[in-house]
């Protein structure tokens, strides 16, 4: 048989909070600490001892030492409860420990400590305290009959740190203790015997007191020499008919302990001596874990297993019981100091709090019990089908019912959630199919990841400032493009030609949207003669462009493969290819820009740009304002159609051939419109045709649709013009990645790579490295490049801002590194020479780079005054370490701005100010289109973005 410690009574617990309403869930409670001063004993009287200590009221006691014992200083101490010599045990166990006793009737556990010196009275103490204990125990027992109680006592002592069985005769060995996971610390085989009733308990608790170690002492006839624990555990359950299967169940333990000695009192040697070096060893221990325990639970190891006795009732220090400490002095004079020690442990012991819980139990035999009864239950029901059972039965079929079509419904979700997957998936594959096929590099950047993106580690951190080691990085990212798969030269240009297919297409894209332009030129009759030849003149460029392409187009992508043989040649025949046809995006790029003029033009020229409200127009601006709206509504149709897609003129010029009626008859159903509403014709100043205007509110409602409708129309092609310059500078990055590659080829091929005979490709392939980890490591390298190279600033933070790790920024990613990779090879093979001439502009040194990007730090700091307000400055200086009474601090503090490209701090604080200073950040839309990547030519040109001209220049695209 197994006795369970106080916290876990039974195999299965199920604990649940002491029900305190509105309380605390768990029940946080200070240990109840009391002290009881007995009489001077006779021995003690017979040796003329003094009284030292008084209880001056039922919580304080004082030492009061007679006049003659000059040395020892009086003290006062406090207590939940003192009792005075005069006090009987029942007082003492009525209002010192009763409560915490009985709480385990309640499924808490409790424990009831007497601690003291030898024969100050633990003894006498404990078993008034015991026996008015189970008194009690019973009384309630009679009380309370409609629960079952039961009642299990098991004794054990500590002796010589051996634990013994009280209850067990015939056992005389020393019992194991056993960590349980689930129950803390049990006593192996400890007997634990089930008490009938009351006299049968106290009979067991004889026979325990009478199996303890007992040995005569100078101090004590009959010292106990061990500390002795007897734990009852009672269980109670309601009785049967209730129904109910879950018990409460506690223990109760009464420890009497072993009185602490001083030798040279108790003139112990041999056997006592050694039972005494034991009992203050495991005191020691005891007060040790009060000592820290009273500072909080949380003030580090609590050494509970350095004694048994702290390890058998750890869950009373501290844990899931409720407990009260008897402290038990002797008022002689001669054991003053040994009081002094108990009052001591006392004090602490007030502070140690714990944290007892109801234990509930469900035990297999109840459950059993409860389930049979059910079981019958519900035979019964069945054999007898009873008319009131019968709208039970109702209710439950109603829940069926229930139940059926809500499972219905999670079937139906569930087929749902298959159908997309399954659809998903055929995507995917779809996707992958046409990706195979190569079919569109714009639409995923897979191909291009497949193609030309790095598959291993990239080049290793660059020394700051280090521009010598560019060999290293090219040789790197060599190695690394020589890595890529051997048809790697076929593949580039295989991608060259997708592109140029694709440029072919934006030509004709641009193309459209330059005819819809035209089209709503002409029917806005600005009279704007000088917009509609603008946008004539490029759409014969554009023309003319596309025919030129076509000559390139002549050559098949298929065809790319069949000549793989003469490799090198090939490339070098598609760079100059590629190098005579750089000027065809650049001329791309800038035609689209004159769109965009074109489209401002007409913005500007729009009624809502220059019309007042209606009700304040003068005649002649009423005239004018009629004048250029009309027809623009006219065309609204066709513009609908544009807005609704557009991505894809040709769908938009399809509908517009069936949906839009010519243009005349928009304009003859105006004047109809006009006319029906009582117009009269009459003649601008310019003397073109001008429709009648209307006062009545049918023709202002219809004016303002008409404008709206025309901005609208705008606004669209606008949008459209826009993504079609973003398509264009994409499409230029990637001929910039294919030309790089192709450069890196040709320096390998010049190295002495065998790019044909590729065989040990193989063993140099690293493992693919996942898209975000290769993000982080090319963004750092060329974050550190842009510091080696001294780039502008506030392209650092464009792009540091904008790139930020999407799938689809792999490619600009790769370009950046590309170019800076080549810039700073660039810049070490120049050193400070001075630089070569490029048509108009010079080409790029390093010192021209520092000198640009001090310009660019001299007009950030200027911006300092305008962007950030006073306060918000003074706040930077001081985070970034600028003096405050220093010169030029806002040169200063610029000057600290991208320096450190190895802290992510620093760099991401950086970007913030230079983006603030900017004005990047302003509504939160920094948007890839707003940086044009560089490739188009600001129309804003700043010295230090022109720091990235020169690069194109020199790659001649
Ligand atoms: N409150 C009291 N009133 C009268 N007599 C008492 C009181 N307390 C203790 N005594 C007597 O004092 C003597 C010693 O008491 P007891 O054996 O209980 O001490 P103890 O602390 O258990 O000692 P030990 O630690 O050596 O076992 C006993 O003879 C006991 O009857």
């Amino acid at each position: 048989m197994t006795v369970r410690t106080p916290g876990t009574p039974a195999s299965k617990i199920d604990r649940t909070p002491v029900s305190t309403p509105g309380g605390p869930k768990v029940r946080e409670e200070k240990i109840v600490v009391t002290v009881r001063l007995r009489p001077l004993s006779n021995r003690e009287q017979s040796v003329r001892d003094q009284v030292a200590w008084e209880c001056i009221d039922d919580h304080t006691i004082v030492l009061k030492p007679p006049p003659q014992e000059r040395s020892i200083q009086p003290a006062s101490y406090t207590f939940d409860k003192v009792f005075g010599p005069a006090c009987l045990t029942e007082m003492v166990y009525e209002e010192g420990v009763k409560n915490v006793a009985l709480s385990a009737l309640m499924g808490i556990n409790a424990t009831i400590f007497a601690y003291g010196q030898t024969s100050s009275g633990k003894t006498f103490t404990m078993r008034g305290i015991t026996e008015k204990a189970v008194n009690d125990i019973y009384k309630h027992i009679v009380n309370n009959p409609e629960r079952d109680f039961t009642l299990k006592i098991s004794g054990l002592e500590i002796y010589n740190e051996n634990v013994r069985d009280l209850l067990n005769s015939d056992s005389d060995r020393n019992l194991k203790l056993l960590d349980d996971p689930e129950k803390g610390t049990v006593v192996e085989k400890l007997v634990e015997e089930t008490a009938t009733n009351d006299q049968h308990l106290r009979h067991l608790i004889s026979i325990c007191e009478a199996q303890r170690q007992v040995g005569e002492t100078a101090l004590n006839d009959n010292s106990s020499r061990s500390h002795q624990i007897i734990r009852l555990t009672i269980e109670s359950t309601l009785r049967e008919n209730s129904g109910c299967v879950r018990s409460f169940v506690a223990s109760l333990n009464f420890v009497d302990l072993a009185g602490s000695e001083r030798t040279s009192l108790t003139h112990a040697d041999g056997a006592r001596l050694r039972e005494g070096c034991h009992i203050n060893l495991s005191l020691m221990t005891l007060t040790t874990v009060i000592r820290k325990l009273s500072v909080g639970k949380r003030s580090g190891h609590i050494p509970y297993r350095d004694s048994k006795l702290t390890r058998i009732l750890q869950h009373s220090l501290g844990g899931n019981a409720r407990t009260a400490i008897i402290c038990t002095l002797s008022p002689a004079m001669s054991h003053v100091e040994q009081s002094r020690n108990t009052l001591s442990f006392a004090t602490r012991a007030k502070e140690v709090t714990n944290s007892a819980q109801v234990n509930m139990v469900v035990s297999d035999k109840q459950l059993v019990k409860h389930l049979q009864k059910e079981v019958a239950r519900l035979e019964a029901e069945l054999r007898t089908p009873d008319p009131s059972a019968h709208s039970g039965s109702d209710t439950s079929s109603k829940e069926k019912d229930l139940k059926i079509q809500q499972m219905e419904m999670e079937i139906e979700e569930l087929k749902r959630q298959r159908d997309l997957a399954q659809y998903q998936v055929e995507e995917l594959r779809r996707k992958m199919q046409e990706d195979q096929q190569g079919l569109n590099p714009f639409e995923s950047p897979r191909p291009v990841v497949k193609c030309l993106s790095f598959s291993g580690p990239l080049s290793p951190k660059l020394d700051r400032k280090d521009l010598a080691r560019g060999d290293r990085t090219r040789n790197t990212m060599g190695r690394q493009t020589m890595r890529q798969s051997s048809t790697a030269p076929f593949m580039l240009m295989h991608e060259i030609r997708k592109l140029e297919q694709l440029q072919e297409q934006l030509g004709d894209e641009a193309n459209r949207a330059l005819e819809v332009l035209q089209k709503e030129v002409a029917c806005h009759r600005l009279g704007n003669q000088d917009a509609a030849e603008t946008i004539a003149r490029l759409q014969s460029e554009i023309r003319e462009m596309c025919a030129k392409q076509s000559i390139a187009k002549e050559v098949k992508v298929g065809d790319v493969v069949a000549v793989n043989r003469t490799v090198s040649t090939n490339l070098k025949e598609e760079i100059t290819r590629l190098h005579s046809q750089g000027s065809t995006i650049a001329g791309l790029e800038e035609q689209l820009e004159n769109v965009q003029k074109s489209i401002d033009m007409l913005v500007l020229s729009l009624p809502s740009n220059n019309q007042q409200p209606t009700a304040e127009l003068t005649p002649k601006t009423k005239t004018q304002s009629k004048k250029k709206m009309l027809p623009l509504a006219s065309s609204n149709s066709v513009n609908q159609n544009f807005m609704i897609s557009p991505c894809s003129p040709r769908k938009v010029f399809e509908s517009e051939v069936e949906n839009r009626a010519p243009e005349s008859d928009d304009i003859v159903s105006c004047e109809i419109l006009q006319e029906s509403e009582k117009g009269t014709p009459t003649k601008s100043e310019e003397g073109t045709p001008c429709y009648q205007r209307s006062s009545s509110v049918n023709m202002r409602k219809m004016q303002k649709m008409f404008q709206n409708a025309a901005e609208e129309n705008v606004r669209s092609i606008r949008a459209y013009v826009t993504e079609l310059k973003e398509r264009v500078a994409k499409l230029q990055y990637q001929k910039q990645l294919l030309v790089c590659q192709v450069l890196e080829l040709e320096a390998n091929e010049a190295a002495g790579y065998n790019l044909e005979n590729d065989d040990d490709v193989s063993e140099l392939q690293e493992p693919p490295v996942s898209w975000h980890v290769t993000f982080r490591n090319q963004r750092q390298q060329i974050i550190e490049l842009w510091d080696v190279c001294h780039v502008s600033i506030i392209h650092r933070t464009q792009f540091y801002l904008l790139f930020k790790g999407d799938a689809a920024d792999q490619i600009y990613m790769e370009v950046e590194l590309r170019r800076l990779t080549w810039l700073q090879q660039h810049l070490a093979e120049l050193g400070n020479a001075s630089p070569a001439h490029q048509g108009d502009e010079p080409s790029i040194s390093l010192s021209s780079s520092i000198r640009a990007l001090k310009r660019e730090r001299e007009f950030l700091a200027k911006r300092l005054i305008t962007r950030l307000p006073a306060e918000e400055r003074e706040a930077l200086y001081i985070k970034w370490e600028v003096p405050l009474e220093g010169k030029q601090r806002k040169l200063q503090f610029v000057n600290k701005l991208w320096t450190d490209p190895h802290d992510a701090k620093h760099v991401q604080e950086s970007a913030e100010v230079v983006a603030k200073l900017v004005g990047f950040c302003e509504g939160g839309n920094v948007s890839k289109e707003m940086f044009e990547l560089n490739f188009v030519l600001p129309a804003d040109k700043r010295p230090w973005i022109l720091g990235w001209k020169p690069i194109s220049n020199l790659l001649h695209l």
